[in-house]
């Protein structure tokens, strides 16, 4: 007998996790009609903290580690996991999270910021620093990636196009790179002919050798570069564009990915904020020393600190601040109504919703004043800056997108393993002294060497050959099924993508590729040739690495559907599960702010919709459970009525909700299944609920929204009360009996 197939829901943060309240207990009753189990495992931040902390904590309140169970059960064929957005975070966002356990009765130790010698505190960090930052996609995505809007979706955005921001021929926004001196000119790449390990080593100028890392194992046949950035150039290169920003008359913005790239990018970050900020913190260097201020954590981090000083002193620290925005250019703000800027925090702008969210907006982002104007976009690194300013050249020159008639960009993304970039924190370094950074090979050859200075990031990544080919072949079954031009985005001027090419030009022919386009375009190229067909309305599949997939399945949606919640992301696992991420946006903190002052939910949970679809429909194919077929495909009738009757959340009180949304899914779920004629049992199972439902919508509705429109206290925000969660997400005693007749 074969075991009941399961279905794993993880419980995350922020938007995603309040929605889950409402909608899980409809998942797990429809579910439940075909056999199916769904079960929950704990990824949140909260969650990921409290599981390294055993001996901290009172034995009822230790939870397992279930990332690390997950991340077991990726590697294996049983795994079938939606994975909902959860939090990354940087360290202000960890600090707040582990300040709200303690206060909620969790002994946890402090984040150590400077351990020095302590070996008790090292070992502290190291088990804060595995859950900071991108700590669970990198896990879960034992796969390569399929982004795409579905058609259902892309043709309801056809027919209700969202707003997009009309662009001007002589707007001053711009993308701004450094020209050297950063991991773009400096990486170097090889392809690896024998399994075996490398060791990483600082040479001194003294010729004295210190080990960065004894041993990263590797394949055969996997591919490693290692790049450097030297924080002399990146500061020279801030320092002329805050000149340069200034007489132009921009406003001044960082676009970073500080939460996924958890090493280089706050230091890239840190770096900014220091020459921006640079001569008040001079000025007051000793005192921020004293309080432990952290550039690399945003200038949020010194006011967060200040508090401790002599009232004298914050008012002269605060007025020299003042004085360095007077000599500045304006930075773009996160929120002008609480003056908090773009340097503020590390986590608030993310490069893959930012850089899209300001293309939407006409090229601006906001000022102070909480108006919209032209920003620069500073990007330091080249291997990817230059796809943004693409777009930007195409939408000064032709306008912006229309969401009425353009064309798709789907993605297939390499990301297995721990694929580039996304892989490299245990292999990322801030250099202590000048040198030379030296890569040698089990047999003491030296793979790749550069020369440093005390500052630099240096960082290694790697690329295994299994799932490069798992890659190619992925990218040729979507062209072929989608009958579409596939392009693959990999640049021959750059060391890794090099490599890169040479593989895909070899695996390509294990695939029967006649008649299909398939074309290997620099980065650059590959944008202004996807836009140039979506401007006549084409399709294109961006087939990228890590990095591109991750900005792409952003940019794109955002400029097509208006967000990326509405994204089918699927990773078909290398060993024969399936990983059903949803949407392919964030956790979206803006909502959850919204809910606790007025109770309103806006997150769309359409990429949660879409996920499970595929998931049963994983299940169907894989058990032979004709059932978890049956619920699929009335899902997928659903997923397009939801769509076709605008039951999607609005964004205000006093409109449909996310829970709103969920009545409706429950409504046309159970109505798909009493109309169909494969399976009798289910049909006569739904009837009475789609009745029920029906009859009752303008009183579920009623209930439902009548809820809204006063502030909710969840008791937490890191870590909320589950039964006030739950109690808030679920308002309406009507819908809650309906779905209650259907155990
Ligand atoms: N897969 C994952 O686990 C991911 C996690 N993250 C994490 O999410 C957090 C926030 O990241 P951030 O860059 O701000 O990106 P978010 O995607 O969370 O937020 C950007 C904006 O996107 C819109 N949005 C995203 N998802 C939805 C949805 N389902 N329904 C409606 N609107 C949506 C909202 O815009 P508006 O309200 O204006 O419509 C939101 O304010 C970070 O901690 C980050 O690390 C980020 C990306 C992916
Ligand atoms: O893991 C993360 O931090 C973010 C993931 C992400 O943005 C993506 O995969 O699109
Ligand atoms: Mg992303």
């Amino acid at each position: 007998m074969s075991e009941t197939p399961k279905i794993i829901y993880t419980l995350t943060d922020e938007a995603p996790f309040l929605a889950t309240q409402s909608l899980l207990p409809i998942v797990k009753a429809f579910a439940g009609t075909a056999g199916i189990g769904v079960e929950t495992r704990d990824i949140s931040l909260a969650g990921r903290i409290l599981s390294q902390f055993p001996e901290s904590l009172r034995e009822d309140q230790r939870i397992p580690d279930d990332l690390a169970e997950l991340g077991e059960l990726a590697t294996t064929p049983a795994a079938n996991i939606i994975k909902l957005p959860n939090i990354s975070a940087s360290v202000p966002q960890l600090n707040a999270a582990i300040k709200e356990l303690q206060a909620q009765g969790y002994a946890l130790p402090d984040y150590p910021d400077e351990p020095h010698g302590d070996v008790e505190l090292w070992n502290i960090k190291a088990r804060y620093d595995k859950v900071k930052g991108s700590a669970v996609n990198p896990v879960l995505r034992e796969g390569n990636s399929d982004r795409r809007a579905p058609a259902s979706v892309k043709s309801y955005a056809r027919k209700h196009p969202h707003r997009m921001g009309a662009w001007s021929k002589d707007s001053k926004t711009r993308v701004a790179h450094m020209d050297g001196g950063d991991f773009y000119g400096s990486e170097k790449s090889a392809t690896l002919d024998k399994a075996g390990a490398l060791k990483i080593e600082l040479i001194g100028k003294d010729g004295a050798s210190t080990v960065l890392k004894e041993k990263v194992a590797v394949k055969v046949g996997e591919i490693v570069d290692a790049a450097v950035m030297s924080r002399a150039a990146l500061a020279r290169f801030v320092d002329a564009e805050i000149a340069r920003v200034k007489d132009e008359g921009a406003l001044f913005s960082l676009h970073l990915k500080a939460t996924m790239m958890k090493v280089s990018d706050p230091i890239m970050f840190g770096v900014v904020v220091g020459e921006f900020y640079k001569d008040a913190l001079a000025r007051h260097a000793d005192a921020l020393k004293q309080i432990g201020f952290d550039r690399n954590n945003g200038i949020g981090d010194l006011y967060a600190r200040l508090g401790t000083l002599p009232q004298a002193q914050q008012d002269a620290i605060k007025a020299d601040i003042a004085a360095e925005y007077a000599k500045r250019p304006p930075l773009a703000m996160v929120n002008s109504d609480k003056g908090i800027t773009n340097l503020h925090v590390p986590s608030d702008v993310i490069v893959d919703a930012s850089m899209p969210a300001m293309i939407r907006d006409s090229g601006k982002m906001w000022n102070a004043k909480g108006e919209l104007q032209d920003t620069v976009a500073l990007i330091p690194d080249r291997s990817y800056a230059g796809i943004y300013q693409a777009v930007i050249e195409d939408c000064k020159a032709h306008g912006a997108f229309n969401p009425a008639t353009m064309g798709s960009v789907p993605n297939v993304g390499l990301m297995a393993q721990k694929a580039e970039e996304y892989g490299s924190h245990d292999k990322t370094f801030q250099v202590e002294s000048d040198g030379t950074v030296r890569v040698t090979d089990q047999d003491g050859r030296v793979v790749f060497e550069h020369a440093v200075e005390a500052g630099d990031i240096w960082r290694m990544c790697q690329a295994k050959d299994a799932p490069i080919q798992d890659w190619v072949k992925l990218a040729v079954t979507r062209a072929r099924l989608s009958n579409t031009p596939a392009v693959f985005w990999l640049d021959a001027e750059r060391a890794h993508d090099a490599q890169v090419i040479a593989k895909v030009e070899r695996y390509l022919k294990d695939h029967d590729t006649a008649g299909l386009d398939i074309r290997i375009l620099s980065p650059e190229d590959a944008m202004a040739f996807s836009l140039s067909r979506i401007r006549q309305g084409e399709d294109t599949i961006s087939v990228t690495g890590n990095v591109l997939r991750d900005y792409l399945t952003d940019l794109f949606p955002i400029m097509e559907l208006g967000t990326s919640a509405k994204m089918l992301s699927i990773v078909p696992l290398m060993a024969g599960g399936g990983l059903f991420e949803t949407g392919a946006g964030g956790s979206a903190p803006k909502h959850v702010q919204q809910f606790v002052e007025e109770n309103y939910l806006r997150w769309d949970s359409l990429g949660e919709f879409l996920a499970l679809q595929a998931s049963l429909e994983f299940v169907g194919d894989k058990t032979g459970n004709a059932k978890a077929k049956v619920l699929a495909k009335a899902l997928d009738r659903a997923n397009g009525q939801i769509l076709d009757n605008n039951r999607s959340p609005a964004r205000k009180v006093g409109e449909l909700d996310n829970r709103g949304s969920h009545f409706y899914l429950a409504l046309y779920w159970a109505q798909a299944l009493a109309a169909q004629d494969e399976d009798a049992e289910l049909k006569a199972k739904f009837a009475p609920l789609a009745r029920a439902l029906a009859d009752n919508e303008a009183a579920i509705v009623g209930e439902l929204n009548g809820a809204q429109g006063k502030p909710v206290d969840i008791g937490g925000y890191y870590h909320p009360d589950l039964a006030r969660v739950s109690e808030a997400m679920r308002p309406s005693a009507t819908f809650n009996a309906a779905m209650n007749e259907l155990k």
